[in-house]
């Protein structure tokens, strides 16, 4: 019998990140996501805008060469392809300038847009993407349709609203948090923060949502999924860059808590295993074969600690 392929949609920003000495390279919080799951053999469609511009075509032509579909990227002549100053500080930590008013900031609901996700298992999206009005009203169009709403908080300096992130909570089944924007998010809803698991029950309570992510950099990662908690350990990798690594995280949890029948354990493990990988090698969307993976993933034996 075949296996039956899952379908994720991601929605937001597909941009160039710039690095010191003009060094280019494709990113986007969604479109991280949406390469790795494709790259774990999921169908994915990325909904997105690009400028009718080089640099967009540029993107264009890479995200086709990689044979991630585009159909869903719209092209405008309106505003330009988004790119990103993006540094690299002397922790690994990544910084991003996001330049405004870009392509990806006025995405257009379309009849298609709608049609996509009536038959896809999961929608993936941010708060960056809902900066501008426009994209905003397109992505809660979206939600509406979708039954599986994946939010990654992904907050980026200063383009967030609590007001939205608000909105936001209530239409999601998933949330994705790093530590420091649980903490900033509960700060927001001015809840005292006492510890993981008490916040985690204050957000499923207050939102409805069933499953919570935390990540904690070196510390691992914690999933809630209504009462059960499992804690994962991180592999130590030497580390090359952390862009994007919460981004493959995320596409390893989701290729395997899309098969239904996969346990916490092989979802934990797919998802830690994919985002040390991806933090070993350069950049958000390195080139690599599944085979390359597993063969990293069967390296690193992993096992739940206590919580
Ligand atoms: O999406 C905003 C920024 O976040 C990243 O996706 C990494 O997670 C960068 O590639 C991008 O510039």
């Amino acid at each position: 019998m075949q296996e039956k392929k899952y379908k994720a949609v991601c929605f937001g920003e597909v941009l160039w990140d710039i690095f010191p000495g003009e060094q280019r390279r494709i990113g986007g919080a969604p479109f991280n996501v949406a390469y790795h799951l494709f790259k774990m053999g999921l169908d994915v469609e990325m909904i997105s805008s690009v400028g009718d511009d080089e640099l967009g075509h540029e993107l264009l032509q890479k995200i086709n060469n990689w044979k991630i579909p585009t159909d869903h990227i719209q092209v405008t002549e309106e505003h330009p392809t988004s790119t990103v100053i993006a540094s690299v500080d002397e922790n690994n930590d990544a910084h991003y300038d996001i330049v405004e008013n870009v392509a990806w900031d006025f995405i257009e609901t379309t009849p298609e847009n709608q049609k996509v996700l009536s038959n896809a298992d999961a929608l993936v999206f941010g708060t960056l993407a809902a900066r501008n009005e426009k994209s905003k009203s397109t992505l809660f169009q979206l939600l509406e349709v979708s039954s599986y709403n994946v939010f990654d908080i992904n907050l980026r300096e200063p383009y967030y609203d609590i007001r939205i992130i608000n909105e936001l909570l209530h239409k999601t089944q998933l949330a994705k948090f790093n530590k420091a924007e649980l903490r900033m998010v509960l700060d927001f809803f001015k809840k005292e923060y006492k510890d993981e698991k008490d916040s985690i029950r204050y957000l499923q309570d207050q939102f409805g949502i069933r499953e919570i992510i935390v990540s904690k950099g070196s510390k691992g990662a914690l999933y809630a999924h209504e009462d059960q908690f499992y804690l994962y350990p991180t592999i130590p990798v030497e580390v090359k860059d952390t862009v994007g690594s919460g981004d493959s995280f995320l596409a390893g949890f989701l290729s395997k808590r899309l098969q239904k029948e996969a346990s916490a354990h092989e979802i934990m493990a797919q998802a830690v295993s994919l985002g040390a990988f991806i933090t070993s090698q350069e950049g958000a969307c390195p080139e690599y074969t599944q085979e390359d993976f597993f063969t990293f993933k069967g390296k690193h034996e992993l096992s739940a600690l206590s919580f």
